[in-house]
């Protein structure tokens, strides 16, 4: 049996723990489907390049409300995925390439499961091989959640790893699920010229967002789309490309495609953790220390299959604590998820970082709240905009924040100060009244929302 100083199932964000560093050690990655992972291939930037050609489409429709003439004649969604994609699997085949021809890099291309501790076998097309390594970091990621009338319905149905890939855009594309994916995929499919239904089992879109956010998105987006809130599937029958959805108040969704996005389940069960000792928690995540070390010497994990905050920063992050800490181990360092951003990248965009107003309040924490609208700001009369806010989190005589939420156009840069002031402990009216706020920018609304607490 083959025997590696280092193992690492999964070339996502596995695929950056060894850097040069590695060099002079013999290293193996272990990958079933695709280098680089969900974020390059199906999750990410696939969504995001996608959804920018959205942005520019809807400018393009919206354009009367700056006075200019415009007509969006056409998405030309072929053209649209093979750029995409073109510039993606390239990437993707690069990445390969540059691992396979690494000489202290072994490649196996199959997928591993736990044989023993520190003991892989590797399923491969041609065939199965055993290794064993001193070292292993399992970073085999998650998957789309199937909900059981779909899965057994025995009809086609699109997840995020296919939909993007779709020859041509459905007339009508139901949406099972109402949080990230489908709030970013709607947008897009809407774009290309699909009619879009939401079945969303909680009363709002995005619900873990923060109240304000999730509500007015909601109502926002209820124009755009057909909205089922409240609503769970109890049954989708029908034929390929003629579908339907019932729902459990007995009403009725007609689509010729389902895109399902219910959220995503970690890859561990098909691991064989127990053979190896590597514990998990109820709902599948493989159990790690700060330092990402499993239950198990030896083996580490990172990303999605371990994550409390399953997002590829995170990721990214875990993977740099993870190469440290396998090079020295009398010097770990941890992850630290105490202050981590997210964003959504639909339109208007949404970015949020820390506690929502809800769970300030359900923590029963003394807070106060400051607000600050696109429209109330030069950049946001330029942009016309009526919808766009800045909600800022704070404690009375402190200062300290606790949360920042914002919806509108660049959100996701938007968040940024506030997400350094609270990583760099810069308490609100520091941040407020210290810095320059270049005019008129449309940083101005985070500056206004800061003025706004009444600390
Ligand atoms: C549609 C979509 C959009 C997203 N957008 C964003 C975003 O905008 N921003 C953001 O921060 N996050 C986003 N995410 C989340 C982000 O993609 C993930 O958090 C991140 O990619 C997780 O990285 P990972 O390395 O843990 O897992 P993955 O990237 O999923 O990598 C795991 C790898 O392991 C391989 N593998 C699995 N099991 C085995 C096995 N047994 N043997 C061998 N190989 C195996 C898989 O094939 C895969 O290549 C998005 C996700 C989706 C689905
Ligand atoms: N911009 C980003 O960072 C980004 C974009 C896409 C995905 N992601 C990542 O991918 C993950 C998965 O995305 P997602 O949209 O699948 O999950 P999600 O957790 O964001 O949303 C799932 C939604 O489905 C609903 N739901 C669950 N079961 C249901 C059912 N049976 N019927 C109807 N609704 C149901 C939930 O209430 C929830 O609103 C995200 O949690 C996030 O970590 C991130």
């Amino acid at each position: 049996m083959r025997h590696h100083d280092l193992v690492v199932i999964g070339a996502g964000s596995g695929n950056a723990v060894m850097d040069e560093s590695f060099a002079d050690l013999d290293v193996a990655i272990v990958e079933e489907r695709w280098f680089g992972g969900t974020c390059l291939n199906s999750g990410c930037i696939p969504s995001k390049m996608l959804a920018y050609t959205a942005q520019v489409a809807r400018t393009v429709r919206e354009a009367g409300a700056y006075d200019v003439d415009a007509e969006l004649r056409a998405v030309r969604w072929r053209q649209v995925r093979d750029r995409v994609f073109e510039r993606l699997d390239a990437q993707r085949d690069s990445g390969r390439r540059a691992r396979v021809q690494q000489d202290s890099v072994t490649v196996y291309e199959g997928r591993a499961r736990f044989t023993g501790p520190k003991s892989l076998r590797i399923d491969r097309a041609d065939g199965a091989v055993d290794i064993s390594a001193a070292q292993i970091v399992i970073a085999a990621g998650g998957r789309p959640a199937i909900p059981g009338p779909v899965a057994e319905s025995g009809l086609p149905y699109e997840t995020s790893d296919t939909v993007m890939r779709i020859d041509a855009p459905p007339r009508h594309l139901a949406i099972l699920g109402g949080g990230y994916i489908a709030a970013e995929l709607a947008e897009v499919f809407a774009a290309a010229g699909s009619s879009v239904t939401v079945v969303e089992k909680e009363e709002r879109l995005l619900g873990p967002q923060d109240e304000t956010v999730a509500e007015r998105f909601t109502e926002l987006v209820r124009s755009r789309y057909d909205l089922r809130l409240g609503r769970e599937l109890t049954a989708l029958d029908g034929s390929p490309g003629a579908l339907r959805l019932t729902l459990d108040d007995g009403s009725t969704v007609e689509a010729d495609m389902l895109l399902v996005a219910v959220g995503r389940v970690p890859n561990s069960d098909r691991l064989n953790l127990d053979a190896a000792g590597v514990a998990t928690h109820d709902d599948g995540r493989v159990r790690v220390d700060r330092h990402q070390r499993t239950t198990a010497d030896g083996v580490f994990a990172l990303g999605d299959i371990c994550s409390p905050v399953p997002l590829k920063h995170v990721a990214n992050r875990e993977a740099a604590v993870v190469a440290h800490n396998l090079r020295h181990p009398d010097d770990l360092v941890a992850a630290d998820h105490g202050v981590v951003p997210a964003a959504v990248f639909t339109q208007p965009q949404i970015a949020s970082v820390g506690a929502t107003e809800q769970e300030c309040r359900d923590r029963g924490l003394d807070y106060r709240v400051g607000t600050a609208g696109y429209g109330d700001v030069a950049y946001g009369w330029a942009m016309e905009d009526t919808t766009g806010f800045c909600k800022v989190l704070a404690e009375p005589g402190t200062g300290r924040l606790l949360g920042a939420h914002v919806m509108g156009a660049e959100a996701s840069t938007l968040i940024q100060p506030l997400v350094l002031a609270m990583t760099l402990d810069i308490d609100a009216t520091t941040l407020a009244k210290s810095p320059y706020w270049i005019h008129p920018a449309l940083t101005e609304v985070v500056e206004n929302a800061l003025l706004d607490l009444d600390l």
